[in-house]
Parts: C-alpha cells; sequence; structure tokens
C-alpha cells in the first residue's frame, strides 16, 4: 500500500512506521492519521510482526496537530466532526507500540508518544503541550495522560504554562523509559521491539492490556483481571514451552499459540 505521509518498513518481525512531513516537522494532520491507522492495522493483521515501531526525524518526533489545518475550522465543524476522535482508533492497537522519539514531540506529537506503549528518548528530545501559546488547550489526550504519568504539578505546569521538558526531565518524571543517544535511538527501539517480538505474542498482548487496566480500574479489579489473565496462560503452549525451555536449559521456541 502506498503512503502519502508516512514511510513503513519490515525489520524481522517488526514493524517500523517513519513519520514523513519533514518540511512541516512531522505535523499530523488527517492524511496522517488516515496513514499511521491503515499501516498500524496492517501490522496487527500480519501474523509475521510481533511488535510496532513510531519514529519520526531527528529534528521533530511531530510538533503538533497540523495548525494550518485546524486553524480555520469552526466549533459546529469541530463537534460535529467529533474532532481528534479517530486517535482513539490508533489506542485500539494491540500488539506492542515503541515511540522512539528524537527532537521536538509537542502538543499532539506528545499525546502521539503518550499513546504508545512506552517511549524511548533521544537525548536531544523535547517534550511539550504548548496549546495554551495558540489560544486553545490539548485535544487528543494529553490534559489526561501526562497528569498520569508526570503527575499533577508537573502536567499543570506543562499544560498551562507551554514549557518544554527535556529528555533528563522526562525520564526523571516517568514519561519516557529510557534515553539513549541521538545517534543510537533507531538501533536501540528496533532492538526492544524485536526483544518484545521474540516472545510470545499472546502473552505479550495480554500484558500489555493488563498494564493499560491499571488506568482504567481499581486496585482490586485490576488485580483480579491480571489473575485471570495469568490463569488463561496455562491454555497456552508458549506456557508450555517457555517454562519447559526453563528447566532444560535452552532458548524457548514460541509459536504464538
Ligand atoms: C492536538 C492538540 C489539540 O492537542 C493541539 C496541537 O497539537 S496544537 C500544535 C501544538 N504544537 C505547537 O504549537 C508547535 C508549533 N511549532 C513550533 O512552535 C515550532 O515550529 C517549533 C518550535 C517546533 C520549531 O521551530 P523552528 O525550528 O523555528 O521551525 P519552524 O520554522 O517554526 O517550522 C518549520 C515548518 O514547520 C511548520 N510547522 C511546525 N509545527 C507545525 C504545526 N504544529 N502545524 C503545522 N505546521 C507546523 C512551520 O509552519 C514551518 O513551515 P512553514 O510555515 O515555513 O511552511
Amino acid at each position: 500500500m502506498a503512503y502519502e505521509t508516512i514511510i513503513v518498513e519490515t525489520r524481522s518481525k517488526v514493524g517500523l512506521v517513519t513519520l514523513n512531513r519533514p518540511k512541516a516537522l512531522n505535523a499530523l494532520n488527517s492524511q496522517v492519521l488516515a496513514d499511521l491507522l491503515a499501516s498500524c492495522r496492517a501490522f496487527e493483521a500480519d501474523a509475521d510482526i510481533g511488535a510496532i515501531v513510531i519514529t519520526g526525524s531527528e529534528k521533530a518526533f511531530a510538533a503538533g496537530a497540523d495548525i494550518k489545518e485546524m486553524q480555520s475550522k469552526s466549533y459546529v465543524d469541530a463537534y460535529m466532526e467529533d474532532f481528534f476522535s479517530g486517535w482513539e482508533d490508533f489506542t485500539r492497537i494491540r500488539k506492542p507500540i515503541i515511540a522512539a522519539v528524537s527532537g521536538y514531540a509537542l502538543g499532539g506529537g506528545c499525546e502521539l508518544a503518550m499513546m504508545c506503549d512506552f517511549i524511548i528518548a533521544s537525548d536531544n528530545a523535547k517534550f511539550g503541550q504548548p496549546e495554551i501559546t495558540l489560544g486553545v488547550m490539548p485535544g487528543m489526550g494529553g490534559s489526561q495522560r501526562l497528569t498520569r504519568f508526570v503527575g499533577k504539578a508537573k502536567a499543570m505546569d506543562m499544560c498551562l504554562t507551554g514549557r518544554m521538558m527535556d529528555a533528563a526531565e522526562a525520564e526523571r518524571t516517568g514519561l519516557v523509559s529510557r534515553v539513549v543517544a541521538t545517534s543510537d535511538l533507531l538501533e536501540e527501539a528496533l532492538k526492544a521491539a524485536a526483544k518484545i517480538a521474540g516472545f510470545s505474542l499472546p502473552a505479550v498482548m495480554m500484558a500489555k492490556e493488563a498494564v493499560n487496566r491499571a488506568y482504567e480500574t481499581t486496585l482490586s479489579e485490576g488485580l483480579r483481571f491480571e489473575r485471570r489473565l495469568f490463569h488463561s496462560m496455562f491454555a497456552l503452549e508458549d506456557q508450555k514451552e517457555g517454562m519447559a525451555a526453563f528447566t532444560e536449559k535452552r532458548q524457548a521456541n514460541f509459536k504464538n499459540r
């Protein structure tokens, strides 16, 4: 399939999506959303793919939603099309997704990174929710997800002042899982994705579902949900294989069954 705004590749069991609107610093317009969804859905349907990496350029992961596309919208336009609700579909991708972030991840760019399962950042990464400087506020989940990642004080600071957070602060506050040298970013993200893709896909997908449930429910319900999923894993051939491989001191050969 031909995509207008992204480059799609496969690297041994990993699907790689590179945002590719360099002149607009990868600003996220409706075509980017359509391309991103189509590519991730294709990876979801591809039994050979076990994880997905989304990245941008060295200068910008994405500098936000496309301001030029949205600036002339009216309230009725925004309300009737339920503007930005399409991004919720991206969060329904069940295979794991790593955001490999270099440069600016601002507004919708920061929000897209937070919709991924975890973020690996390069040491030049800058995160921010600068919508307030445009006379608006986050609209793709920033006020909710950023608050869950970094807590109320930092989220308020970022949403109300529009200031950017550098990679070190993002790692300290839990927004990103690791920071690597800019030159190593893609290699590190692909390595992490390949590691995940080497495990049992149903086990990986259930682990993703369980961690995500922690954001949506009480501790007791979450613990029950985790236990039930864990019980169901004893129906997997991969559980038998994984545990046999451990006791036989050999590498497991998972079949995703
Ligand atoms: C989803 C919501 C609701 O939460 C909202 C949003 O995401 S709103 C958007 C939030 N993002 C921003 O406000 C960041 C806007 N961009 C910038 O502040 C700067 O571009 C920068 C600090 C990231 C980089 O500055 P600089 O290096 O000086 O590059 P520029 O010359 O400004 O940009 C190059 C080129 O890209 C275009 N651009 C940048 N960001 C966007 C954007 N978000 N939407 C559309 N276009 C964008 C910029 O206009 C330049 O293009 P030309 O005008 O020269 O054609």
